[in-house]
């Protein structure tokens, strides 16, 4: 059912501005839980589009104008903006602005990046109203039948809102996948960090598969299956389960695998570039969301990847799998995503957990953990055992560290082992795999090189050292007489060494 919003009363629950392929299905998600819509976009025909194929799943209020749809909202109003992001979220907020009220809240469902979302918040907050960043994950599909939903803001918002989303987020063992994540910023930050795990995932699942295909010669009709059948265990989640469909999906036209049809450039729209800009400022590691990143921005580089094709002259190994290698080579694959992908996951949220203490944000790692468990791209089985390890001990300074987790990673790391050699042997690129299994070193290692790059920054920049055997920091006297000297500003009470 559906009402004109020209001199409607207030009557409606929630509004939504931006109605292409994410705001229509939230809105008629929306409207499918009971709540009354208001309608604006800024081609009005998409308004009449929606009232007139899904009008008869709700109760929809399709406005004429911002001002009517902000008239149409009963108090404090809720307006989810799920627009392009960047200047049309811009756009969007200063039409809605000068019809809000005090204490009213404008939702940002898009793909926003979270230092946008603190400069929105202050500014609104100046104006008396509430800014909500959100993260929404599921795509089209999700955001009609329950997505994962990731709110920052101010508590108070989430007090009115929270029950509104948590009605239409997806639920799992009877828990939304929806909660609030903290305050400006966080809610955006959170999702940008998803969406750097959901690459890093792909880049996974993508060596894994280009590993078999060349190592074993396998089709993608018989990897389909391997995928198919990895999801019955650990590995069970969305993006293994939408493999083993895109690999078995055969194209119409020509009759090949459509995985062999499909241009290998990989594009992106930001959110990983962003999580990687964002862990370099914070000076977390997460490599394997930069192999990820990377590895698309080389895919991309058609021209450069033609040049040196057509030039032939970069050779590559001519070694091939022993009949023993490829006996076991499926499983051990299995056993290097796995290992890889706790890695990726444990960097991810190594980075949610230094941005939530730098904007001190107070964000819990674990109900991060539960709200990404459905709804969301990288929904996973794995999530509940990441969610059982922040319950043991809410402040593991590593996933890794945890028992569940160690163990696994312990199980595979042979396998994980013999699959990197085997990539470097076949020539087949895995920068995923063998960055994760590098990171996996480079933490358990007692010492690391690292003494030896301070040693090379103190001679050629005076950068100085600190010593493993007394406190202080220290700097050689290279070009006089090699002596070692103390420089912090306990200098004056030791003899230079
Ligand atoms: N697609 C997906 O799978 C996902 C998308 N998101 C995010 O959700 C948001 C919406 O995504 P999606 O539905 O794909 O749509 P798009 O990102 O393609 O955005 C289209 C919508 O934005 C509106 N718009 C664009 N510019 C302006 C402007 N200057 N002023 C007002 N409105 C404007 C369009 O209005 P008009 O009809 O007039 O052109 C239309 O309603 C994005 O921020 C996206 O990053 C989040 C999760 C998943
Ligand atoms: O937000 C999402 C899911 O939660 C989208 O899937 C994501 O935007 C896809 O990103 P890209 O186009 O960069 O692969």
């Amino acid at each position: 059912m559906s009402t004109d919003g020209a001199g409607a009363a207030a009557r409606a629950d929630i509004g939504v501005v931006g109605l292409a392929v994410m705001g229509r299905n939230l809105a008629r998600n929306l409207a499918r839980h009971g709540h009354v819509v208001a309608l604006h976009n800024r081609t009005r025909a998409r308004v009449g589009e929606l009232v007139e194929r899904y009008g008869d799943e709700g109760e929809f209020v399709a406005a004429e104008d911002a001002a009517s749809f902000v008239a149409a909202l009963k108090r404090p109003r809720r307006v989810v903006v799920m627009v392009k992001a960047g200047t049309g979220t811009d756009a969007a907020i200063e039409e809605l602005l000068p019809h809000l009220e005090e204490g009213d809240i404008v939702v940002d469902g898009g793909n926003a990046h979270f230092e946008d979302t603190r400069r929105r918040e202050r500014d609104l907050r100046e104006r008396g109203l509430h800014f909500v960043g959100t993260g929404v994950s599921g795509g089209e599909e999700g955001a009609l039948l329950g997505p994962s939903i990731m709110p920052g803001g101010s508590r108070e918002s989430y007090d009115a809102l929270g029950p509104i989303l948590e009605s239409i987020a997806v639920d799992v063992d009877g828990t939304p996948c929806c909660t609030y994540v903290g305050p400006d910023g966080a809610g955006h930050f959170v999702k940008m960090v998803h969406n750097g795990i959901e690459y890093a995932d792909m880049q996974l699942i993508g060596e894994a598969y280009d590993l078999l295909r060349q190592g074993l010669g396998m089709e993608p009709s018989d990897l389909a299956k391997v995928f198919a059948e990895w999801n019955e265990g650990d590995l069970e989640s969305f993006l293994i389960e939408t493999t083993a469909t895109v690999l078995a999906k055969v194209d119409a036209a020509t009759g090949s695998p459509l995985v062999d049809v499909v241009v290998d450039q990989a594009e992106q729209k930001g959110t990983g570039r962003w999580t990687v800009q964002t862990a370099l400022e914070l000076g977390v590691p997460v490599t394997g969301i930069a192999e990820a990143v990377f590895a698309r921005s080389l895919s991309g580089a058609a021209d450069q990847r033609r040049a040196v094709r057509d030039a032939g002259s970069l050779p590559g190994p001519s070694g091939s799998l022993s009949p023993q290698e490829a006996e076991g080579f499926v499983d051990d694959v299995r056993s290097a995503l796995y290992a890889s992908k706790v890695v990726a996951y444990a960097q991810g949220f190594d980075m949610i957990a230094a941005g939530s203490e730098h904007y001190g944000w107070g964000i819990d790692k674990g109900a991060m953990a539960t709200i990404w468990r459905g709804g969301c791209i990288i929904r996973a089985r794995f999530l509940d055992r990441i969610r059982e390890a922040y319950d043991r001990d809410p402040h593991l300074a590593s996933l890794l560290l945890d028992d569940y987790f160690a163990g696994a990673v312990a199980d595979a790391q042979d396998a994980w082992r013999r699959v990197v050699v085997a990539a470097v042997r076949l020539g087949v690129p895995a920068p995923g795999f063998s960055s994760a299994l590098a990171y996996y070193d480079a933490l358990r290692r007692d010492r690391l090189p690292a003494a030896l790059l301070q040693g090379l920054r103190d001679f050629f920049g005076a950068h100085t050292y600190a010593r493993v055997d007394r406190e202080g920091i220290y700097h050689v006297l290279w070009s006089e007489d090699g002596s070692e000297v103390r420089q912090d500003a306990e200098a004056g009470s030791h003899n230079p060494h």
